[in-house]
C-alpha cells in the first residue's frame, strides 16, 4: 500500500452516483476527513458528469477504463460484480480498497470490520482489501457485541424491517411510484376492505407500498434468503463466534431508509435488564431510545436500541429493538471510520 502524503490523502469513490457513494462524499467532508485529492467512479453511463466535493467540481470517470495509480484509499460501493472485477486491480495498484459489496465478505484473508466491534482485524489486510458488512447485519453488531463480552451469546433469533433504500436509488423509486398510485385506492381499502391495484410488482416480488415483503432476496440454503444468510454468517465472522445459532427473517418494508430488527438473544450466562441497559448506555456506536424507529435514525450516526425485555422462552435471554440508519452506519459512514482506524493505526 502506498505510504500517504503529508498533505492528505488521495482517495477515490467507485459508484459515487449512487446512494452510499453520495452519502460517502457528504461524510468524507463532514468528517473533516484529510482528503488531497478525490477521484470518482461509476458506470460509462455516467462518466463525465461532475458532482460537488469541498466547493469544487469533480468530473466523474469510467471505472472500468480508469487508472487507479496513485490513490491511497478508495471506496467501492457499486454492487458485487464491480467489487469482483476491480478491487485487486485497484488494490495492487497500492491503495486500500473498502469494498460495502458482499464480493469479499466471506474471503478469510478480507478482515469484515465493523469500526466500534473489531477494529483489531485491521492489522492484517493481506489482499489490500477490507469488507463493509451487510447494512442490516451493521445495525446489529453494536448492539450484540458489549451483550457478549458480558454474558456469552450463544443464539440470536431475529427478524428484520429494511428499508427501500437499501435497494439502492431504485428502491426509492419504486417505493415513490407505488405510493402516489396507491394512494386513493388505500382510501377504498380503509372504507370497504378491497383489495389496492398497484400494478405489476417491480424490484420485489409483491408491491412494496402499503405491504411488507417477507421474500427479500434470492433463496439460498435450507429456504433462508442470501440476506438471511449474510446476517447469520456475517455476524459469526465480526463477533468471532464461528458456531453461533443464527435464525433470520427479513424483511422489506415500506419505509424510505433506516433499518430496523427485532432480536430474541439467548446468552450462556445470566444478564438482567438493567445490567445490559447499563452496558449500552456507555457502548460506542449505540444510543438507548425508547422507541427505537426508521425515521428518528435517520441522519444519525448512532444505532438506537430500546423495548430491551427478559426473554421469557429460555433461560438466559433478551428480547430488544433496534434501528439505525442503512445509508450512514449501515454503510458509508462505517467505511469513513474504518479508513479513520487504519489511518490510526498507521500512525
Ligand atoms: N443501500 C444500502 O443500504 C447499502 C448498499 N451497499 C452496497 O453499495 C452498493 C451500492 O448501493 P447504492 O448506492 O445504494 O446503489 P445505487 O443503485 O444507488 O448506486 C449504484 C452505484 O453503482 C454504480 N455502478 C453500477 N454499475 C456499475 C459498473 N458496472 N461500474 C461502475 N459503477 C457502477 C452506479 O453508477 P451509475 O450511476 O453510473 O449507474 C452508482 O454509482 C450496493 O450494490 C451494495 O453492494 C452496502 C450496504 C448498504
Ligand atoms: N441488502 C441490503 C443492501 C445491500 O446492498 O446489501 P449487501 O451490501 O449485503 O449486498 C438491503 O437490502 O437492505
Amino acid at each position: 500500500m502506498n505510504n500517504p502524503s503529508q498533505s492528505g490523502l488521495n482517495v477515490g469513490i467507485v459508484g459515487a452516483t449512487g446512494l452510499v457513494g453520495s452519502m460517502m462524499l457528504s461524510l468524507l467532508a463532514e468528517r473533516n476527513f484529510p482528503v488531497n485529492r478525490l477521484r470518482l467512479f461509476a458506470s460509462p453511463r455516467s462518466a463525465g458528469n461532475r458532482l460537488s466535493f469541498a466547493g469544487k467540481d469533480v468530473v466523474v470517470e469510467d471505472a472500468s477504463a480508469a487508472d487507479y495509480s496513485g490513490l491511497d484509499v478508495v471506496f467501492f460501493s457499486a454492487g458485487g460484480s464491480t467489487s469482483k472485477a476491480l478491487a485487486e486491480k485497484v488494490a495492487a495498484a497500492g491503495a486500500l480498497v473498502i469494498d460495502n459489496s458482499s464480493a469479499w465478505r466471506s474471503d478469510p484473508e478480507v478482515p469484515l470490520v465493523v469500526a466500534e466491534v473489531n477494529p483489531h482485524a485491521l492489522r492484517n489486510i493481506p489482499k489490500g482489501i477490507v469488507a463493509n458488512p451487510n447494512c442490516t447485519t451493521m445495525a446489529a453488531m453494536p448492539v450484540l457485541k458489549p451483550l457478549h463480552e458480558a454474558a456469552g451469546l450463544k443464539r440470536l433469533i431475529a427478524s428484520t424491517y429494511q428499508a427501500v433504500s437499501g435497494g439502492g436509488l431504485e428502491g426509492i423509486e419504486v417505493l415513490r411510484k407505488q405510493v402516489v398510485a396507491g394512494a386513493e385506492g388505500c382510501a377504498a381499502l380503509a372504507q370497504d376492505g378491497q383489495g389496492v391495484d398497484l400494478g405489476t410488482p417491480e424490484k420485489w416480488v409483491v408491491p412494496i407500498a402499503y405491504n411488507v415483503v417477507p421474500l427479500n432476496y434470492v433463496l439460498g440454503e435450507d429456504g433462508y434468503t442470501e440476506e438471511e444468510l449474510k446476517l447469520r454468517d456475517e455476524s459469526r465472522k465480526i463477533l468471532e463466534l464461528p458456531d453461533l445459532r443464527v435464525a433470520a427473517t427479513c424483511v422489506r418494508v415500506p419505509v424510505f431508509t433506516g433499518h430496523s430488527l427485532s432480536m430474541n438473544v439467548e446468552f450462556e450466562h445470566p444478564l438482567s435488564v438493567e445490567a445490559a441497559l447499563d452496558m449500552l448506555k456507555d457502548a460506542p456506536g449505540v444510543e438507548l431510545s425508547e422507541v427505537p424507529n426508521p425515521l428518528d435514525a435517520t441522519g444519525k450516526d448512532p444505532v438506537f436500541v430500546g423495548r430491551v425485555r427478559r426473554d421469557p422462552t429460555v433461560i438466559n435471554g433478551l428480547t430488544l429493538f433496534v434501528s439505525g440508519d442503512n445509508l450512514r452506519k449501515g454503510a458509508a459512514l462505517n467505511a469513513v471510520q474504518i479508513a479513520e482506524v487504519w489511518l490510526s493505526q498507521k500512525g
